[in-house]
Formats: C-alpha cells, sequence, structure tokens
C-alpha cells in the first residue's frame, strides 16, 4: 500500500497505474470465464459512466481468442481474471494479448499460476471468510477501473472511490448481519425448487448473471437463467406466474427504473419473489456520488449469504460438483 495525494490505493494496482502513465491507451478489455467473467461487468458499467474517450468491452475468454478484435494491440488494456489462475482459456487469452502488443494485467487468487506468469503485471487478491472488502477481486478492480480513468482522463472520482472502498467491510459486515434471518428464511423457502431465475440491469447484472451460473447451476445444480430487467417484457415475462421464483435485485444505479418496470410486473402475476433492494443497506462510508457503483458488491455480499442458507437447508455443499474440474472439457 502507498499513500498517492491523501488516498492509500493497493501497491499492485499503484504499479499498474505507473505503468500506464505515458502510455497511450484507447481500450480497455475485461477478459475471464464464469464468476471471474461475471465480476468485469459493473468495472464495464463504470467505464461507459466515466470514460470521456476510452472505450471498452467484458469477453469471455475463448470468445476474444476467436473473435480476436482488430483494434487488440499496443494501445490496448487487457485486464485478465482467474481465481485459480489456471483456467486454459484465460491463461491463453493473456498469452495472445501480449502476442498483440497489449498490456496485460492478470487478476488471481494464486501468485505463481499460469495466469500470472503470462501476464505483464499482476495484481493478487484475497478470497473467503477472512478476505477483506478492499483486497477482494472486486475491491481491487474498482480500484483499477477507477485509477484507470484517473490516470488517462483525469476522473476525479478515483480518491473518493478509494475511501470508500476503505469503508466497504464495514458496510458487508452490517448487511451480513440485517438479511442474517432472511437468508436462513430463503434457505428453507426455497429449498425444493428446480429452478429459480434472477434478473437486474445497470451495475447489478453480472451479479444476477454470476448467481445464475455459479451459484444456482454449478453449486446447487438448479435450473437457472439470468434476465436482463430490460429484455423481461421481450421474452421472460412470459414464464412469471404463482409458482416461479425470480430473485431480482433493485440497484441505486441509473437503469434502477428497468428494474423498478420489471418488479411492478412481476409483483401482479408472480409470488414467489426475492426482492434484494440497494436502498435497504446501510451504506455509510461510501461517497454518495459512488453508490450505484458499490451497490453491487454489497448485493453480492449478501446474496453469497443467501447461496450458504439454500447450500445448507439443501444438504448439497457449495463446493460439489460432478464435471467440473472432475472430468474432460
Ligand atoms: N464459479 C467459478 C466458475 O465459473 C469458473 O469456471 C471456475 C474457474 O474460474 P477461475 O478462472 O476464476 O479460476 O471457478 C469458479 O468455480
Amino acid at each position: 500500500m502507498m499513500v498517492n495525494s491523501q488516498v492509500v490505493v493497493d501497491q499492485q494496482v499503484q504499479n499498474v497505474l505507473d505503468a500506464l502513465k505515458g502510455r497511450t491507451i484507447n481500450h480497455v478489455y475485461f477478459v475471464a470465464c464464469g464468476g471471474s467473467s461475471a465480476i468485469m461487468y459493473p468495472n464495464k458499467y463504470i467505464m461507459d459512466r466515466e470514460a470521456k474517450n476510452i472505450s471498452s468491452d467484458v469477453y469471455s475468454s475463448n470468445e476474444f481468442i476467436h473473435r480476436s478484435p482488430r483494434k487488440l494491440g499496443e494501445n490496448s488494456l487487457v485486464i485478465l481474471c482467474s481465481m485459480s489462475g489456471t483456467t486454459p482459456e484465460t491463461v491463453k487469452a493473456a498469452e495472445f494479448a501480449r502476442q498483440k502488443g497489449a498490456l496485460t494485467v492478470g487478476f488471481t487468487n494464486q501468485e505463481t499460476s499460469p495466469l500470472a506468469q503470462e501476464s505483464e503485471l499482476v495484481v493478487k487478491y484475497q478470497w473467503g471468510a477472512e478476505s477483506i472488502a478492499f483486497n477482494t477481486n472486486l475491491g481491487l478492480l474498482y480500484q483499477l477501473t477507477m485509477g484507470v480513468l484517473n490516470v488517462l482522463e483525469g476522473n476525479d472520482k478515483f480518491d473518493k472511490m478509494i475511501n470508500s472502498l476503505t469503508n466497504l467491510q464495514a458496510v458487508f459486515e452490517k448487511s451480513a448481519k440485517q438479511y442474517e434471518s432472511l437468508a436462513q428464511q430463503f434457505g428453507q423457502d426455497y429449498k425444493d425448487e428446480k429452478v429459480i431465475y434472477t434478473m437486474a440491469s445497470g451495475a447489478n447484472y453480472g451479479i444476477a448473471y454470476s448467481y445464475a451460473i455459479c451459484i444456482l447451476m454449478e453449486m446447487q445444480w438448479i435450473h437457472s437463467n439470468a434476465v436482463h430487467s430490460g429484455e423481461y417484457f421481450h421474452g421472460p415475462f412470459e414464464i412469471i406466474d404463482k409458482d416461479v421464483p425470480f430473485i431480482i435485485l433493485l440497484g441505486l444505479d441509473e437503469t434502477r427504473p428497468l428494474d423498478e418496470r420489471a418488479l411492478d410486473f412481476s409483483k401482479k402475476y408472480g409470488e414467489k419473489l426475492v426482492v434484494l433492494d440497494a436502498k435497504d443497506l446501510d451504506l455509510t462510508g461510501i461517497d454518495e456520488e459512488l453508490k450505484g457503483y458499490i451497490a453491487p458488491l454489497v448485493l453480492n455480499h449478501v446474496l453469497r449469504k443467501y447461496a450458504e442458507q439454500l447450500a445448507d437447508a439443501r444438504n448439497h455443499p457449495l463446493s460439489k460438483r460432478r464435471y467440473m474440474w472432475k472430468v474432460e472439457y
């Protein structure tokens, strides 16, 4: 950690920001798979809202290689993430991006992993029960995204972001307490469901996406799909009924009206609705201007508790897999 004016940014993130100085970057690629990809989505949201000139994209690692964006080159920053650092598609994507001359940054929990070796710069993040919000994958990615905007475009929200992330752990702890009994109730009420949909938009969509594909499908073998609130009325709403469960996230960002519209309709025809509204969270310590960006991190933290309770109630540990890491794929 080092002091940068009045704020203290993570040292590894600072190293990346230093490497950017004097470099022309016109595009940021966020590249990863599964849960590691989902955490890129709110960063793309921040880039879209804040960047004046730099464009950005989120790619699933293998698609990044096969689609091979023509623009990818020495003016690109490629941010990759893999918890294990061994996901072959992501390791190859780092190698591919480097060959094209891009600056590569590998986020991983394993600093000696293949991804760390293939990436020019490495950010090791914490994971698990003992981790501190500031040092998690999302905490460090947010520091980097806002830092990139600050270094390359002079964006003035960087200090506010660092300070808000410094206060995030306390927010996490309060939210976990606040939702403790609701999470337990969720586990009991939904343990026999065969399908649970998730829905969100804007900065929160990635959270709904990872909940559907990682928590419900991967870790609980429950059918699911992440529905974008804006797409709800263009197909998925035909499925809503009294016995069809939906987890609906309401964010604090600019796309909240989309979620509200979807929720209003769902309430008319559905009954099994689990609504997590970021307005109910105690976000003391988070800068007013950044609450919309930070809400997904807190909702994600709360939803993890819901996942743990569901796993307990179903007697199906979150670590249980039948194909992943077990058979050839
Ligand atoms: N839920 C995720 C999966 O979606 C992902 O495929 C896997 C490997 O990911 P990583 O590249 O982050 O190690 O890990 C987790 O289980």
